[in-house]
């Protein structure tokens, strides 16, 4: 049987405001997210026992057993499947790597059975809801409303990773202000990507400085991204240790990437486009 195959590409929080806590201990947030067009790749096969095999630039430290995403999707959704994950995203990294997988193999599972994707995948993880709608969407709640947000111009960007996981549940714990401002509610739709970066700048992400508290190296790669020649904004997404930079156009994100990785050999550097609809 043909194995369907999947794109799992780079979730990235273009904002991440916490706006509250809940007893459970889980944030309560407010964040514009967009997607790359870099990615992992997954293929599903129907089989009698879930098998899955991990490659791919980026599969060291990746479990490859019941606890990877992937065969928890599987499992959510009752299906027995050979499952291939190629991976390019370096994990642990808040770029969601593990809740796009688990998002693409719900859609390729989905495919292959005719069984409609769950209703229930924010016990995947939260980031999972937002990696299945994988359009420019507003994430609220603690990840489980997400609004999909039409006319977003599309960015030239770079993603850089300095090669150090971090644990998400290690930054939320150190939150010291859990009740920040949400961003406004109307977001700015059906404007240039120039007038897009500009408001941009104006949100946050409350992550970055309790990230940089526990990783110091996170400032690091944040100061270096935001003084390449055409960068008009660098941030950090999710918990990091991913930093975005934005920039001017494909041809300076190209170059700065270029010299980002020359330099720094070590570090997973990206230039790509975020895009406001898959
Ligand atoms: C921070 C974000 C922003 O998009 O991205 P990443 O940095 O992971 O990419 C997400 O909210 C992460 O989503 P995800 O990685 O799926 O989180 P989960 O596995 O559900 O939770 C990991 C841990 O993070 C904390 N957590 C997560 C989500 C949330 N709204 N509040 C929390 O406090 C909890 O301590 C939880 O045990
Ligand atoms: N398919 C997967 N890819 C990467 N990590 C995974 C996967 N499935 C489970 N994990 C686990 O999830 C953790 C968080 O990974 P990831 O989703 O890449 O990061 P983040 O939540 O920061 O975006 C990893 O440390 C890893 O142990």
């Amino acid at each position: 049987m043909k194995p369907i195959k999947a794109f799992a590409p780079a979730k990235v929080n273009l904002t991440l405001h916490v706006t509250g806590r809940r007893d459970d201990g889980y944030h309560m947030l407010d964040s514009l997210v967009m997607f790359a067009d870099v990615g992992d790749r997954i293929s599903v096969t129907q089989s009698d026992v879930t098998r899955l095999k991990v490659t791919g630039p980026m599969a060291a430290g990746v479990p490859a057993d019941s606890s990877n995403l992937v065969v928890k999707a599987a499992e959510l959704m009752g299906i027995s499947a050979d499952i291939r994950l190629k991976k390019f995203l370096p994990n642990a990294a808040g770029i969601g790597g593990g809740s796009s997988d688990a998002a693409a193999t719900l859609r390729a599972l989905s495919l292959l059975s005719g069984q409609p994707v769950p209703d229930n995948v924010l016990s995947l993880g939260a980031d999972v809801p937002v990696c299945l709608a994988q359009g420019a969407a507003r994430m609220q709640g603690i990840g489980d409303r997400v609004i999909s947000v039409p006319g977003l111009p599309m960015l030239h960007a770079v993603l850089v990773n300095p090669m150090l996981p971090v644990p998400t549940a290690r930054i939320f714990e150190r939150v010291e202000n859990h009740e920040n401002p949400p961003m406004p509610r109307g977001l700015p739709t059906g404007v240039t990507a120039a007038e897009l970066i500009q408001w941009l700048a104006t949100q946050r992400n409350d992550l970055q400085e309790p990230a940089i508290a526990a990783e110091p190296a996170i400032e690091q790669v944040f100061r270096i991204l935001e003084v390449t020649p055409g960068c008009l904004l660098a941030r950090m997404s999710g918990s990091g240790a991913t930093c975005f930079g934005l920039y001017t156009g494909a041809e300076t994100a190209a170059s700065a990437a270029g010299r980002l990785q020359e330099t720094y050999p070590g570090w997973w550097v990206a230039a790509t486009r975020l895009n406001s609809v898959s």
